[in-house]
């Protein structure tokens, strides 16, 4: 007998199997990634979300904490075909509703066809389809999350030592923490700074590059990390993944569009425009460059041509829509970090290398 409900934007219920008790709502969006659970499940991008996971059986390989992107799970739920006890036991610790025994093929072609749509969940002895609905009523657009980036960024700034070698400024929006461990292995002190940080704190630092993480939400949100960018352009080179390109490209006159169900996986090809070289990569987002402004598009995606990296000709600036430290999904664009310190160590950006 079910004792969980799935309530969706499109009127439609699913029963399902509590694993993990509670109600919540969120934006429901899936990701096709068929390992690497407990990165995405502690991805600071998800906060506010629902996650489906398109592969069936998620926990195959346990849990362990040495593979946590952040200190906390970030989605509102999670659902799935089947959970392990092991994964079940981490969210319900963790207070984090989880159902399966649903079909989760469904959903997935439903929000592929319809787009990522509210959904709210009643998980646990009590549940019932009107609690789910509940939930659902009162699911806000992710837009509407003004102020998403204070839920996820460091609340006081701190320093991930990485040798001294470089001084990277990075501005946490929601960073996934292999982005800072990416730089200190790299031999740069990595001073982590508040989503809203001013530029005043930006410059006592002196960094060699202003680095804009990931994060949660709509980009047009993070006002004061665009102001900052705004602000810093061309005094100090520029670097940013996934939400840092949106703000980055916002700063430079640049716009952000809502996709339909956006790129949430491990196999997104993506083509360099010099080299024509193409790698597979890890992408969560939601959101995407609909106009780069005074930037230039150097990437984009096979399957929809959107924007994945941008430089510019004027001033030393990279990015990347897609996540470079994979955690979870490929390395082939590892590289990525080596040319943001290449272009700190100069102060511009040389060309373009495959990466
Ligand atoms: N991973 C990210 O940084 C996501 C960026 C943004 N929140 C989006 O959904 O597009």
């Amino acid at each position: 007998m079910a004792d969980a409900y799935v309530a969706l934007a499109d009127g439609r219920v699913f029963e399902a199997r509590a694993r993990a008790p509670g109600r919540t709502r969120g934006e429901l969006v899936f990701t096709t990634a068929y390992t690497g659970y407990e990165e995405s499940l502690t991805d600071p991008s998800y906060e506010e979300q629902v996650l489906t996971f398109s592969y069936p059986l998620i926990g195959n390989y346990g849990v362990r904490d040495e593979r946590f992107e952040s200190d906390r799970v970030h989605p509102n739920a999670a659902i799935a075909r089947e959970f392990t006890d092991d994964v079940a036991e981490w969210l319900e610790s963790e207070g984090v509703p989880a159902v399966d025994h649903l079909d989760t093929r469904d959903i997935v072609t439903s929000v592929r066809e319809e787009g990522a749509m509210a959904c709210g969940i009643a998980a646990g002895p009590d549940a019932t389809p009107e609690a789910a609905k509940e939930e659902l009523e009162g699911c806000v657009e992710m837009s509407d999350h003004l102020d998403i980036g204070k839920q996820v960024s460091t609340d006081e700034p701190y320093t991930v030592d990485g040798g001294g070698e470089y001084d990277v400024a990075l501005v946490d929006c929601g960073m996934k923490g292999s982005i800072s461990s990416s730089l200190a292995e790299r031999g740069a002190d990595v001073h982590v700074l508040p989503y809203d940080v001013d530029a005043e704190t930006v410059t006592d630092l002196d960094p060699d590059v202003l680095f804009i993480s990931n994060g949660p939400g709509d980009p047009a949100n993070f006002e004061s990390a665009q102001a900052l960018v705004e602000k810093l352009s061309g005094e100090i080179p520029l670097a940013g993944i996934c939400l840092g390109q949106q703000i980055v490209a916002r700063a430079f006159g640049g716009d952000t569009e809502k996709m339909a169900f956006g790129h949430h996986g491990v196999n997104q090809p993506v083509r360099d425009l010099e080299t024509g070289q193409v790698v597979m990569t890890t992408q969560n987002h939601g959101y995407s460059v609909a106009d780069p402004g005074d930037l230039q598009v150097t990437q984009v995606n096979v399957n929809d041509d959107t924007a994945e990296g941008l430089e510019s000709d004027e001033c030393a600036v990279v990015t990347r829509q897609y996540h470079p430290e994979a955690n979870p999904g490929p390395n082939d664009s590892l590289s990525f970090f080596d040319d943001v310190l290449e272009m700190a160590e100069n102060g511009s950006r040389t060309p373009a290398t495959a990466d």
